[in-house]
């Protein structure tokens, strides 16, 4: 097996599929702003004892934004292209539920691109929680595969993730920042074997082996 290496030039331009394009430095701040203070909110639904009057006004006042930003919606598939450190590029969906430049419901999880493969960190709250304190499994294998897409998609180009095997070697924590890296270890025609890790101050705590398998462009 070999990995191959595929200059940004040569991934396909989602416009010619006919995908909008977002560049992220495009992105109002305004926007960005948004996104945050709803992550945050949602975090203060979720654990929040108030009372019921509260609740109510509460739940109304989301409900008159929620109309008020449906009034104009993206299209679905719009992608952004951001700039990676070392002059790289990387197209991602603009709500992409890990790493989305849009998503309040994303961690989100930034991963730069490394000599290696791709590095990111983030620090989880209890929207993530699984058992008591800890980082729900699924969202475990969403990171990792959200690490091996793009650590293979880097080295490559842009594939679907055919297998995930993760490993749940120690608990995860939430409120305690996470490292998580991947790295192309072969490739093989339109396969691309990839191996992904989740750490935490160093040590291990789950990891994942997968295939992706390159898209073929039409
Ligand atoms: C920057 C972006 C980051 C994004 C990160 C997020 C990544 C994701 O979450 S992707 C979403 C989840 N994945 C999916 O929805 C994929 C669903 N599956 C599919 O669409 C198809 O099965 C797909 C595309 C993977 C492969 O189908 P297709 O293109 O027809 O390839 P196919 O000819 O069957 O297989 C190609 C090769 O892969 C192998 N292969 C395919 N699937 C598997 C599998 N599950 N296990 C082992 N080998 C497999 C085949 O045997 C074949 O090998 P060989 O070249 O040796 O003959």
């Amino acid at each position: 097996m070999t990995v191959n290496t595929q200059p940004a030039t040569e991934r396909p331009d989602p416009r010619a599929f006919g995908l909008p394009v977002v560049e992220q430095a495009e992105i109002p701040s305004e926007l960005r702003s948004l996104v945050a203070r709803v992550h945050d909110l949602i975090d203060a639904v979720a654990n929040t004892e108030v009372d019921g009057d509260t609740l109510a006004e509460a739940a109304a006042t989301v409900e008159g934004l929620t109309d008020r930003l449906n009034v104009a919606r993206r299209q679905i598939g719009t992608m952004v292209l951001r700039e990676l450190p070392g002059g790289d590029t990387e197209y991602g969906t603009i709500t992409n539920v890990v790493s989305g430049d849009t998503n309040p419901a994303a961690p989100p999880l930034f991963l730069d691109a490394t000599e290696e493969g791709v590095r990111g960190e983030v620090t989880l709250n209890t929207v993530y929680q699984g058992p008591p304190g800890l980082v729900h499994g699924g969202w475990i294998a969403a990171m990792l595969d959200q690490a091996v897409g793009s650590a293979s998609s880097l080295a490559t180009s842009p594939g679907l993730t055919a297998r995930l095997e993760v490993d749940y070697r120690r608990p995860t924590p939430l409120f305690t920042p996470l490292e998580v890296v991947a790295r192309v270890t072969g490739t093989e025609r339109r396969k691309v074997y990839v191996t992904g890790e989740i750490r935490v101050n160093g040590e291990v705590t789950a990891e994942a082996t997968a295939l992706m398998v390159r898209v073929e462009v039409p």
